[in-house]
């Protein structure tokens, strides 16, 4: 279901470091179109000869995001085999994850903080009218495409990332360390992920971003982890109230309570109009 690219085709620039099970290098893709050749910037995604078993979960995320095309997916060209080697070839975004961007200390604006989170709401409603389910969200794998001029909150762009291997393929460990992003339903029923986890996971993400970056229960342990599920705890709420309530919404521990995405784009658009985001222009930065 996707386009095969020849490794002789592909050039590795620089190592990029590594998601999970895979690891990224920039690099460069050739093509030949009508007679001419044209290189193109693409991320490679390489993943681990270890968890190669798991290739077909791994093309599977490729399939998906190249099966439908949206402004705020990342684009994927395909995929190469060679060898040991399964890449996934991926457009390059040019700053990056959202998660390392932040945490570099950017200050950025709350309308800067909301505008990404609404392009987020509207990739997932794009998914959730064809049924899709991404069942990776994280600002980790929220790509930022275009810086915006953060002080003067012009507008931001970002493009969701493929989810990776799926979490039904991974441990019980891994799951657990997804907390908490990964809805509590998941932990139960690994196989069967559902809209409403994503909807779960949106809200982990945008506390994520109103957390410049910051993971949510970082460093916690798995056991601490998985007793803040059994104790239906919730994150720290935001002192801005509206936010606070969007986010515990989303992260309903009833599936079904949790709100549609119309809903959830209604309520970032009241959001962005309340004077909040006039007072808090631009947050001082808090390391
Ligand atoms: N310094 C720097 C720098 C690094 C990377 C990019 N570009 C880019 N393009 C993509 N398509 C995917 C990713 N990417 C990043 N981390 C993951 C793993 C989690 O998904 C995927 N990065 C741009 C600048």
């Amino acid at each position: 279901q996707f386009h095969m690219i020849k490794y002789e085709d592909l050039t590795s620039v620089k190592s990029l470091g590594q998601g999970s099970f895979t690891r990224i290098f920039k690099g460069c893709k050739t093509d030949i179109r009508d007679g001419e050749k044209h290189l193109t910037e693409v991320l490679l995604k390489e993943l681990d000869v270890a968890h190669k078993n798991c290739w077909e979960s791994f093309f599977e995320a490729a399939s998906l995001m190249s099966q439908i095309s949206h402004k705020h997916l990342l684009h994927v060209y395909g995929i190469s085999v060679h060898g040991v080697k399964n890449i996934m070839v991926q457009e390059f975004v040019k700053y990056g994850a959202l998660d390392l961007y932040l945490k570099r200390g950017r200050s950025v604006s709350v309308s800067w903080k909301l505008d990404v989170a609404k392009q987020l709401a509207s990739a997932l409603n794009f998914l959730e009218e064809k049924n899709i389910v991404h069942g990776n969200i994280c600002a980790k794998n929220l790509l930022l495409a275009r810086e915006g001029d953060p002080s003067q909150g012009s507008s931001p762009f970002v493009k969701l990332s493929d989810p990776g291997i799926s979490v039904a393929m991974l441990g019980k460990d891994v799951i657990l360390d997804r907390i908490p992003w990964v809805a509590p339903e998941v932990l139960e029923f690994p196989d069967n992920l559902t809209l409403e986890c994503d909807k779960w996971s949106f809200g982990a993400t945008v506390w994520e971003i109103f957390n410049n970056g910051n993971a949510p229960l970082r460093g916690w342990v798995l056991e601490r982890k998985r007793r803040f599920y059994e104790s239906f705890q919730q994150l720290p709420p935001s002192q801005w109230t509206e936010l606070a309530d969007l986010i515990s919404q989303c992260m309903d521990y009833q599936a079904a309570f949790r709100p549609s995405c119309r809903s959830i784009i209604r309520q970032l658009n009241s959001l962005i109009t309340s004077d909040y985001v006039i007072l808090h222009a631009t947050e001082p930065v808090t390391q």
